[in-house]
């Protein structure tokens, strides 16, 4: 049995970089945020086109110029949301049925609306990537051509980090440094050692 452990956090968190100490220990992961980027340069150009004229270049979907048509419009987001999410989940389905036909014992289902979308429904535990509100505004400005209102923009769409706390199996601070979030990892690892397909039995860690 593949037990399946969703990943998830609030922009900025460090999912990605956890789901990679995961993967370093030959982890298979999904990773949602990636598959949209790829869908972007093949399948879901041409739908996104037809919603957003304008946003494809060269037959690849322009983040920037998207973000620019749904960030702050609520029914524009909804749209493409309505366009996107299937496809994501197309593409998490044929990973989840590799990964049993290889007989994983564990995989991550990496995906910052888990539980927005309720997709932790599908996961056997979840595991949350928090840091404290001052880190992840911090994190989130120094990246390129972010600004404080898509910053505001994109997290008033998402669950508050307490409540996604609330919901985890397992907590992950990623604020306390690298070799701190890989030691968080290998506990979480050594809980679910054993445990593999047994559904809602994985406990926090102490
Ligand atoms: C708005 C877009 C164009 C911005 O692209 P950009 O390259 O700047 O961001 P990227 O895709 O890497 O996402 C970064 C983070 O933004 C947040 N985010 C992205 N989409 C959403 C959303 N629909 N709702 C809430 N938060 C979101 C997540 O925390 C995500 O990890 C892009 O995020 C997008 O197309 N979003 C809609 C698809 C979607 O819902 N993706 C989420 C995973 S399925
Ligand atoms: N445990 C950690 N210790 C130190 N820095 C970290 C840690 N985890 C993440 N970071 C840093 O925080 C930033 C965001 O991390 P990451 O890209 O993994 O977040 P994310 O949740 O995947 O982001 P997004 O929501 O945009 O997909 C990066 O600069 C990363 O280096």
């Amino acid at each position: 049995m593949t037990f399946v452990l969703g990943l998830t956090g609030s922009i900025g968190m460090g999912k990605s970089t956890t789901a990679n100490f995961f993967r370093a220990r030959g982890v298979p992961v999904h990773d949602s945020d990636a598959a949209v980027h790829e869908l972007y340069r093949g399948r879901a150009a041409p739908l996104v086109e037809a919603a957003f004229p304008g946003v494809v270049v060269d037959g690849v979907v322009d983040r920037e110029r998207l973000a620019a048509r749904v960030l702050g419009d609520a029914e524009a987001l909804r749209r493409l949301e309505a366009i996107v999410h299937p496809l994501v989940a197309e593409e998490e389905r044929a990973f989840l049925e590799r990964a049993r036909r290889d007989g994983a014992q564990l995989v991550i289902i990496d995906s910052p609306l888990l539980l927005e979308t309720a997709q932790d429904g599908r996961c056997d535990a979840v595991l949350v990537v928090s840091a404290p509100p001052e880190v992840q505004r911090a994190r989130v400005l120094s990246r390129p051509g972010m600004t404080e209102e898509r910053f505001e923009r994109i997290h008033v769409k998402q669950m508050p980090d307490a409540e996604k706390r609330r919901r985890a199996h397992f907590v992950v601070d990623s604020s306390r440094g690298l070799d701190a979030a890989e030691r968080q990892v290998r506990d979480i690892l050594r809980a679910l050692s054993g445990r593999p397909g047994h559904r809602r039995q994985a406990e926090a860690p102490a």
